[in-house]
C-alpha cells in the first residue's frame, strides 16, 4: 500500500509544506489529496518567496493590481489570500466531511515583520482570517513571547491557529498554555468552542542543523564527554519530539482540557516542521518515519512528500525510545549545552529566515509595481482637420461638467434625461471594473481549462450570439492559438449548413461546448445547445452534460436546464455587465483560457487602459473619453460612418465593434454606423460621411493601408490611428472602444445599453414561427416581381427584368445612405468575394459606404442600428434554399434549422418594411454561389445611377 495511505492507519496527517499557483491550477494538489491522503497545506514567508518571486506565473496578477493603485503590502496579501483560498476549497470536501478530525487546512503567516509584535499579530490575524473568508484556513502565528497573547487572543476570537517556530519544551508548554486560555476566555464569554483547531508546529531539523555542529565538536575532542557528545549528534531533535509528545498527552489528559473537552474542544496536535532533513549523512526520511505516531500532524516539503511515497514505512514510532530521548534532554548539560538558550537562538534566527525572504518578495513586488505604474497605453493619433475645433468645443464643455468624474460615478443624467433610462443606464455600468473583479477569476478559469485538458477534449465549440461570441471571435480571428490551447469554432449562425460544417469536423464525443447566453432565453443558443446535446445524448447517454459548459446570468432559465441536463459548469457572469460590453468578462474570458491565450496579461492590459481612463482629470488626453467625444461630434457633423481599415491579422475586429458601436448607438435616428471589410482605397471613392480609423500594430509593415489612410487624411478626411504592440493589446482596446461608445452616446444623447429595435424583427420572426408550429411551414410571402435564371427578385421597385429592379432599386440611393448586404447563406470564401465584389461596385459609383454581414448573426448586432438609426440604408437580402439533405432537424421541435432561419430572414425583412426602410429580396436559390455571380451580371448590366433628389 502507498505509504502515504498507510499512515493513516496510525492517525497520523500528513500536510504538505509548500503551495505555489501553479499546483493548484495545473491539478497537482487535487491529486495529491485524491490519490496520496494529503490532509493539509502550510505555507510560510520563505514558500511564498519562491513561488511568487521565483515564478512569473503571478506577474500579470501583480501589474493588474498595482494599476488599481494597491500598495504593495495589499498586493501580497492578495496574491496570498487567492492561493490559500483556492487551497482551502481544495480541501473543503475533506475538512466537511463527516470523519474528518482537524484536518483539511491551509495555513497562512502573518508577516515576520511582526515577530515581537503583539498587537500587529492580533490586527493582521484578524484581517486575514477574514480576507481569506474560509473556514479551513489555519492563521500561523510565531510562538514569540509576544506571540503567545496574540494566540491566545485569535484563539478567543475564534480563529484556527497554527502556532509556529517552537523548539523548546518550556515554550511549548506555554503554547499549549496560551491555546487553552484561549478556549476558556471564549467559553467565559458564552461562545463555543467545538469547532476550532490548533496546531503548535515544533520544528526540527533546524534543532540539528544547530547543535550537530556543536556536538561534533566535543565528540573530537575525545574522553567521555566526547564519547556522550558523539551518542548525542543528530538525536536532540527527535529526542525534543518524543518529549513534547509526552507533555501533549499530559497536558491534554489533565482535568484544565478535559473540562474544555467536555464543551466540544478538540486537542492542540502538535505538528512536526522543518521535516526536510538538511544534513546529507542522515535519511531524509529521519524526521518523517521517527515521527509517526497518533494525532500528530508532519507537514514535508514535496521532496521529502515524493520520497516518502517512494519508499517510506509507516509504522507507529513516535514512542518508541522515549526514555532515551529523555536522557538525551537530561544530559545535555553536562555536556554545557543550555537547549533553552540555543532554542531562543533559534527563535531569534527563525525570524530571520522568515524576514529576509521576505523582505526581498517585497522589494522586487515594489520594483514590479512600479514598473506596472510607468507602463503607458498605446496612444490614438487623432487627426481631426476641420472638425477640430467643433471636437475641443465639446471637450471643453464636458470639462466644465467634470464629465470624467461623472462618468466613472455612473451619473446617468450625462446621457438621457428620462428616469427610466438613466435607471437603466446605471444598472449596466457594471463593465466599467469588470476586469478587475476577473483579475480575481483567473485561477478559477485557468484550473478549469487544466481540468478541461485532463478530461482529454480536444476541441471547443462556443455558440451564441451577438456579444456572447464577438470576443470569442475576435481572440480566435486575431491570435494564433496558445501553446496549450484547443482548437475553438464558433457557432453563431442557425444556417444549417454551417451547424453541419461544424458537427462534420469536430470529434464530437471530445469536444466541449460552450453555450452563452447572458439572458438565457436567446432562441439561438438555445437551439444550438439543444441540437448538439441531442447529439452527444447519442453518443454518452446520460453523461452528454459531461460536454456541456454554461456562461450565462446568475437568475436566466438556463441556469435551471443547464443544471437539470448536467452541465459540466455554470460560469455566473454579471446582471450589470450588458452582452456587448461583456468581452473582459466570463464570456470572452473562458474561450480564451482555452484557446491558450493569458488572459492575466489580456486583463493588465485592459486594466492599464482603464487606469488611463481614469476618473480623474480632463476629458482630453483621455484615451478613451477624448475618443468618444471626437466620434460622437463627428456623427453629430454627418461624419457618422465609422470606417474601420485593419490588417488581414484583425480582420475580425470589425465584427465587434460593429455590434459595440451599431447596437449601443443606433437608436432614435441617430447613431454611428462601424463600416468593416472594405478594402481601403482612393479618396474619390468615397463621400463626406466617413471617419477612418486604422487599428493595426507597430511593427507590422502594412504599407497599402498606411500609404491609402495618408492620403485620406490629406484629402480631408477624419483620421483616427491606434497602433498597438502585440495582439494581448486588444485587451486595452476593447476597453477603450468601450468607454469611447458609451461616451459618443452621451454626445449624442442616447442610452447606450439598451436594444429597443432588436426586439421588432424577433417579434416577426416569433409570429411567423407559430404559423410554422401551427400550419408546418412558413406562410406564403409576396411573389416576386422578377424571377431570372432561377433567382427571385422582391422589392417595392418595380422592374421587368432583374437588371432594371436591381437598378431601380439603387436609383433610391442618396448622398449619406448606406448599402447593407444580408447573407442569410452559407458562408464560403467564393461568397465572400462576390458580396466584396457587389459591395466594391455600388461603393464606386454610387460612394456610399458598404456594410456585410451573415444572417441571423448581424441581428443582434447592426440589426439595432438598420431600424433604430437613421433612415440611410438600402437593404439587400439573401436568401438561399435548405434543401432537405442538408437541413437539420431540431430535436424536441417541429421544425429545423433551415425553417427557422428562413423565419428569421422574413421577420427581419418584415421588420424593415415596418420602418419604412429601403429593401430587395433576393432569394439566390439551391445554389447560392451560382445565384449571387447572376445578380452580380444583373448589376453589372449597366452603370448604377443614384437619384437626383
Ligand atoms: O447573450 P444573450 O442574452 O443570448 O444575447 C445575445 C445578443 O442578443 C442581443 O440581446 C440582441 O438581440 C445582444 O445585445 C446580445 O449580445
Ligand atoms: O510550517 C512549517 C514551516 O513552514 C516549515 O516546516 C519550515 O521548515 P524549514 O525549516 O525547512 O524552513
Amino acid at each position: 500500500m502507498n505509504p502515504l495511505v498507510a499512515i493513516r492507519e496510525f492517525d497520523q496527517s500528513i500536510w504538505l509544506d509548500f503551495i505555489r499557483r501553479q499546483i493548484l491550477i495545473n491539478g497537482e494538489l487535487q491529486r495529491r489529496i485524491t490519490d496520496e491522503a494529503l490532509r493539509g497545506v502550510t505555507s510560510n514567508p520563505a514558500i511564498f518567496e519562491k513561488a511568487i518571486g521565483g515564478s512569473d506565473d503571478y506577474d500579470s496578477a501583480i501589474r493588474s493590481l498595482a494599476l488599481q493603485n494597491k500598495t504593495t503590502d495589499e498586493i501580497y496579501t492578495a496574491l496570498a489570500v487567492a492561493d490559500v483560498q483556492h487551497a482551502c476549497d481544495l480541501f473543503r470536501p475533506l475538512y466537511d466531511s463527516a470523519d474528518n478530525v482537524g484536518d483539511g487546512y491551509v495555513s497562512l503567516e502573518v508577516s515576520p515583520a511582526l515577530v515581537n509584535d503583539t498587537a500587529g499579530t492580533i490586527e493582521e490575524g484578524l484581517r486575514f482570517w477574514q480576507a481569506v473568508n474560509r473556514p479551513n484556513v489555519m492563521i500561523k502565528v510565531p510562538a514569540t513571547l509576544e506571540g503567545l497573547p496574540a494566540i491566545r487572543r485569535l484563539i478567543a476570537e475564534g480563529i484556527n491557529v497554527n502556532v509556529t517556530l517552537i523548539f523548546g519544551l518550556e515554550r511549548y508548554r506555554l503554547v499549549a498554555d496560551a491555546f487553552l486560555a484561549g478556549l476558556e476566555d471564549r467559553v467565559q464569554a458564552g461562545l463555543p468552542i467545538d469547532h476550532i483547531d490548533s496546531v503548535a508546529s515544533f520544528f526540527l531539523s533546524r534543532i540539528d542543523v544547530l547543535l550537530d555542529p556543536l556536538l561534533e565538536k566535543l565528540a573530537a575532542e575525545g574522553g567521555e564527554k566526547g564519547a556522550l557528545a558523539q551518542s548525542m549528534v543528530g538525536e536532540v531533535a527527535l529526542a525534543s519530539a518524543k518529549q513534547a509528545y509526552q507533555i501533549y498527552q499530559e497536558i491534554f489528559s489533565g482535568p484544565r482540557y478535559l473540562a474544555l473537552k467536555a464543551q466540544g474542544a478538540a486537542t492542540q496536535r502538535l505538528l512536526w516542521a522543518s521535516t526536510g532533513n538538511k544534513n546529507p549523512n542522515y535519511d531524509d526520511l529521519k524526521y518523517v518515519e521517527n515521527l509517526i505516531g497518533p494525532k500528530t500532524v508532519n507537514t514535508v516539503p514535496v521532496e521529502t512528500l515524493d520520497i516518502f511515497r517512494a519508499r517510506g514505512i509507516s509504522a507507529h514510532r513516535l514512542e518508541d525510545g522515549v526514555d532515551k530521548a529523555r536522557e538525551v534532554l537530561r544530559r545535555l548539560p553536562e555536556l554545557g549545552i543550555d537547549l533553552e538558550e540555543l532554542t531562543n537562538h533559534l527563535e531569534m534566527d527563525g525570524a530571520r529566515k522568515f524576514n529576509e525572504p521576505f523582505g526581498k518578495l517585497m522589494a522586487s513586488l515594489d520594483q514590479k509595481r512600479q514598473q506596472a505604474l510607468t507602463a503607458t497605453v498605446v496612444p490614438a493619433t487623432l487627426s481631426l482637420g476641420r472638425y477640430q475645433a467643433a471636437v475641443d468645443a465639446r471637450l471643453q464643455q464636458f470639462n466644465a461638467r467634470n464629465f470624467t468624474t461623472g462618468f466613472w460615478n455612473k451619473e446617468a443624467s450625462l446621457w438621457v434625461p428620462d428616469a427610466a433610462g438613466q435607471q437603466s443606464i446605471r444598472s449596466f455600468m457594471g463593465w466599467l471594473r469588470v476586469a478587475e473583479t476577473m483579475v480575481g477569476a483567473v485561477p478559477e478559469i485557468e484550473q478549469f481549462v487544466h481540468e478541461v485538458k485532463a478530461a482529454g477534449f480536444k476541441h471547443v465549440v462556443v455558440m451564441g450570439m451577438g456579444g456572447s461570441t464577438m470576443a470569442p471571435i475576435v481572440f480566435k480571428e486575431s491570435f494564433t492559438k496558445g501553446e496549450n490551447g484547443l482548437p475553438m469554432s464558433v457557432l453563431d449562425t442557425t444556417d444549417p449548413g454551417t451547424v453541419r460544417q461544424i458537427a462534420d469536423a469536430v470529434p464530437l464525443a471530445e469536444t466541449l461546448f460552450i453555450v452563452a447566453s447572458k439572458s438565457g432565453t436567446t432562441a439561438e443558443p438555445l437551439a444550438f445547445g439543444d441540437y448538439f446535446y441531442d447529439r452527444l445524448r447519442q453518443i454518452k447517454g446520460d453523461k452528454a452534460g459531461e460536454n456541456f459548459v454554461a456562461i450565462t446570468d446568475p437568475g436566466s432559465q438556463f441556469v435551471t436546464s443547464a443544471t437539470e441536463q448536467g452541465y459540466r459548469r455554470i460560469f455566473l457572469n454579471f446582471s450589470e455587465v450588458g452582452g456587448r460590453f461583456s468581452a473582459l468578462s466570463y464570456f470572452g474570458l473562458v474561450p480564451a483560457a482555452l484557446y491558450g491565450l493569458n488572459i492575466g496579461e489580456i486583463l493588465e492590459r485592459a486594466i492599464r487602459m482603464m487606469r488611463a481612463c481614469g476618473a480623474y482629470g480632463a476629458v482630453d488626453h483621455n484615451p478613451g473619453l477624448e475618443l468618444g467625444v471626437a466620434l460622437g461630434v463627428l456623427a453629430q457633423q454627418g461624419r457618422d460612418k465609422l470606417t474601420l481599415i485593419v490588417p488581414d491579422s484583425l480582420s475580425d475586429l470589425g465584427l465587434w465593434l460593429e455590434q459595440l458601436i451599431a447596437e449601443s448607438t443606433g437608436k432614435e435616428g441617430k447613431g454611428m454606423l462601424p463600416i468593416a471589410g472594405e478594402p481601403a482605397r482612393e479618396p474619390a471613392v468615397y463621400g463626406q460621411d466617413r471617419v477612418f480609423v486604422y487599428v493595426g500594430y507597430q511593427n507590422e509593415a502594412d504599407a497599402a493601408n498606411q500609404t491609402k489612410i495618408q492620403a485620406l487624411e490629406a484629402a480631408g478626411h477624419p483620421v483616427i490611428r491606434i497602433l498597438m504592440d502585440e495582439p494581448l493589446d486588444l485587451g486595452a482596446e476593447f476597453f477603450r472602444w468601450e468607454v469611447a461608445t458609451a461616451v459618443a452616446s452621451a454626445v449624442l444623447e442616447i442610452n447606450p445599453f439598451d436594444q429597443p429595435n432588436v426586439q421588432a424583427a424577433k417579434t416577426a420572426t416569433d409570429s411567423l414561427m407559430k404559423v410554422v408550429q401551427e400550419k408546418g411551414r412558413l406562410p406564403e410571402g409576396d411573389a416576386p416581381k422578377v424571377t431570372e435564371n432561377g433567382v427571385a427578385y422582391y422589392s417595392a421597385v418595380g422592374g421587368s427584368s432583374a437588371a432594371e429592379v436591381v437598378h431601380s432599386f439603387f436609383a433610391q440611393a442618396r448622398p449619406g445612405d448606406f448599402l447593407n448586404l444580408q447573407a442569410y447563406l452559407t458562408e464560403s470564401a467564393a461568397l465572400n468575394e462576390s458580396l466584396l465584389t457587389l459591395r466594391t461596385q455600388v461603393q464606386e459609383q454610387l460612394h456610399l459606404a458598404t456594410t456585410s454581414g451573415y444572417g441571423p448573426r448581424f441581428l443582434h448586432s447592426t440589426g439595432q442600428y438598420h431600424k433604430g438609426g437613421p433612415d440611410q440604408g438600402l437593404f439587400v437580402q439573401f436568401t438561399m434554399d435548405h434543401p432537405q439533405h442538408v437541413d437539420l432537424a431540431l430535436p424536441g421541435r417541429s421544425y429545423s434549422f433551415g425553417t427557422f432561419k428562413n423565419a428569421q430572414a422574413a421577420g427581419d425583412l418584415q421588420a424593415l418594411r415596418d420602418y419604412n426602410r429601403r429593401t430587395l429580396r433576393i432569394h439566390l436559390g439551391a445554389d447560392a454561389e451560382q445565384g449571387l455571380r447572376t445578380v452580380l451580371a444583373a448589376l453589372q448590366a449597366a452603370p448604377l445611377a443614384a437619384s437626383k433628389a
